[in-house]
């Protein structure tokens, strides 16, 4: 069991609390004239991942104090937890276990003594050998014509995944097109079959459950187009349609061949699944051996969390300055910004991951908590970002820090873009950090020839405090090793903030109250008659819309 520390009682808590008092007076401009040493000191690379973190309010004493924290918090003792199969997701009563869906190790993983190492390569083992037959066209759809076209059909955990990593990785694309469906809003399916022929497409109906609504919907919208086909029966929906659930029994009653059926585990959680059968629509979309590569990758980070010493360790130091800022700055966010446009769905993946996991204020004793946990993340790739919300990061007066993200090489060089790109990944993380003082302000409007009434009146707006903190990922290159490390890093940072707040990262209640309520509410929505069982707004807005929709 994962010991039950209130973090807030810790003598590392009360000395961070003392020693937040003197550094929050510093500049980080202070900090880098007084270390000549911080890049060096601040800087871990992992194979072709460099992630510096010297562009943080911190000094050796601030990183010391919170390796401190994470000791007393016995988070070496968790992280084996989590990696050995103790059943950390308590409230739910499952172990946390997928990095045994990556571990590229010979060490058994025990699952109720069972090790589960062979059923996990059996399935990749028939996702790669699915996979080949459709990309290869040997494969074939019911007219005897070859797939082009892939739709998953899934959503949260079922869907962000593979739409992230398969946009990361599209210069890998095989000839196959991927769409994927997840919102119930009957416009996504329907947009997206517009443009499908019945004969040469294979829907992925993705659901741990199998029970999910807008799935459920989806899949069922998917099955009624294929048979409205010419030519397509029941028998037909075999070679058309494939499962990725833990549901057998649900899969089979929904008319799916039990041989095209990918099973996962109930110890995936569903925000952790795009390593287990969840991700048969990447192996569909850039080829098995570099979805291979991907767990490879994740599996390097693996043995790095497990490894490497605290100090040394990616995911401990992210974790930990996020409580930094979280817990001692108040920030309220956390922004990930990369520099890549294959990464553009990076950050909404890990809103899931992050905010579902640690969206919490009930901590491990059932006791509400008195401290901030997970943090609202957000953030869109650069440079777009810039031209939009960046005024805020700069001038704005909420701390919001920063992740950089980017490649050192592109995968479309083309012309002089990619260093375009990566002079404004350099300067945003400089600019944020050094800020503009009133004296260059002054200098500049002076060398334009201002009025000193002019400048007086201006100065103060074209000021930039700096001392706003990130952090930069410097990646050799966006390959599926690459991300798949670079994935995994960040979903250990998130089991280490979960670990110091004290709360279950794996469970998600949260989601649960709407769902509930969406149930009760469709039946009313069945028919005309007024509705006056809720509150006066939720009977307004309900009647309004029945008087509205025809
Ligand atoms: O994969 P499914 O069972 O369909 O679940 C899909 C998603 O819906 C749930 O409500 C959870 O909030 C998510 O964690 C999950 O990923």
């Amino acid at each position: 069991m994962i010991p039950r520390i209130d973090f807030t009682t810790t003598s590392a808590y009360k000395y961070l609390a003392d020693h937040y008092i003197t550094l929050s007076q510093k500049s980080l401009k202070d900090l880098f004239a007084e270390d000549s040493q911080r890049f060096e000191k601040f800087a871990i690379q992992l194979n072709d991942i460099l992630l510096d973190y010297s562009k943080n309010r911190i000094t050796d004493e601030t990183l010391a104090l919170l390796m401190q924290l994470a000791r007393e918090c016995k988070l070496s003792d968790a992280i084996k937890a989590m990696f050995q199969g103790e059943k950390i997701n308590e409230t739910e009563g499952r172990q946390v276990l997928h990095t045994a869906l990556r571990n590229q190790g010979s060490t058994p993983v025990l699952v109720n003594g069972e090790d589960v190492m062979p059923q996990v390569r059996a399935v990749l083992a028939h996702v790669k050998e699915f996979s080949e037959q459709v990309i290869s066209g040997s494969w074939k759809g019911y007219t005897g014509e070859a797939i082009t076209d892939i739709v998953n059909i899934g959503i949260g955990g079922s869907d962000l995944g593979p739409v992230m990593v398969t946009e990361a990785l599209k210069a890998y694309k095989t000839r196959l097109n991927l769409h994927f469906v997840s919102n119930v809003d009957g416009t996504h399916i329907a947009e997206t079959l517009k443009e499908l022929n019945p004969a040469t497409t294979l829907f992925l109906i993705a659901s741990k459950t199998f029970t999910t609504q807008e799935t459920m919907a989806n899949a069922q919208s998917a099955k009624d187009w294929f048979l409205a086909a010419e030519g397509a029966t029941q028998a037909d929906v075999a070679k058309h349609f494939a499962a990725l659930s833990t549901n057998t029994d649900a899969v089979t009653a929904f008319g799916i061949d039990a041989a095209n059926m990918f099973e996962f585990w109930d110890w995936v959680g569903g925000r952790y699944s795009l390593w287990s059968a969840i991700g048969l629509s990447i192996a569909l979309g850039v080829g098995y051996t570099n979805f291979e590569s991907l767990l490879q990758g994740a599996y390097q980070a693996d043995t790095h969390f497990q490894e490497a010493d605290l100090e040394e360790n990616i995911p401990v130091i992210l974790g930990l300055l996020g409580i930094w800022y979280n817990n001692f700055f108040d920030a309220q966010s956390h922004a990930i910004l990369p520099y890549d446009q294959y990464l553009h769905r990076f950050a909404a993946y890990f809103q899931q991951g992050d905010m579902e996991s640690n969206g919490k204020s009930v901590d491990r004793n059932g006791q509400v908590v008195s401290y901030e946990t997970g943090p609202i993340i957000w953030g869109e790739p650069g440079t777009n970002g810039q031209h939009a919300f960046y005024q805020l990061i700069h001038q704005g007066t909420k701390l919001i820090p920063c992740d950089f993200i980017a490649p050192a090489q592109s995968l479309n060089p083309l012309g002089n873009h990619h260093q375009l790109l990566l002079s404004n990944f350099f300067a945003q993380t400089e600019a944020l950090m050094n800020g503009k003082s009133e004296e260059t302000v002054v200098a500049e409007l002076q060398a334009m020839g201002k009025s000193e009434a002019e400048i007086e009146a201006l100065k103060n707006f074209k000021v930039f405090e700096g001392n706003r903190p990130s952090n930069s990922f410097l990646i050799k290159k966006i390959t599926p090793e690459s991300l798949g490390t670079l994935i995994a890093l960040y979903e250990h940072k998130i089991f280490v903030q979960g670990i110091i707040w004290n709360i279950f990262s794996f469970d998600q209640w949260g989601v649960e109250l709407g769902k509930q309520l969406a149930n009760k509410i469709l039946p009313e929505l069945e028919h005309e008659a007024e509705i006056t069982t809720h509150d006066a707004s939720t009977n307004g807005l309900i009647n309004q819309y029945k008087a509205w929709r025809s």
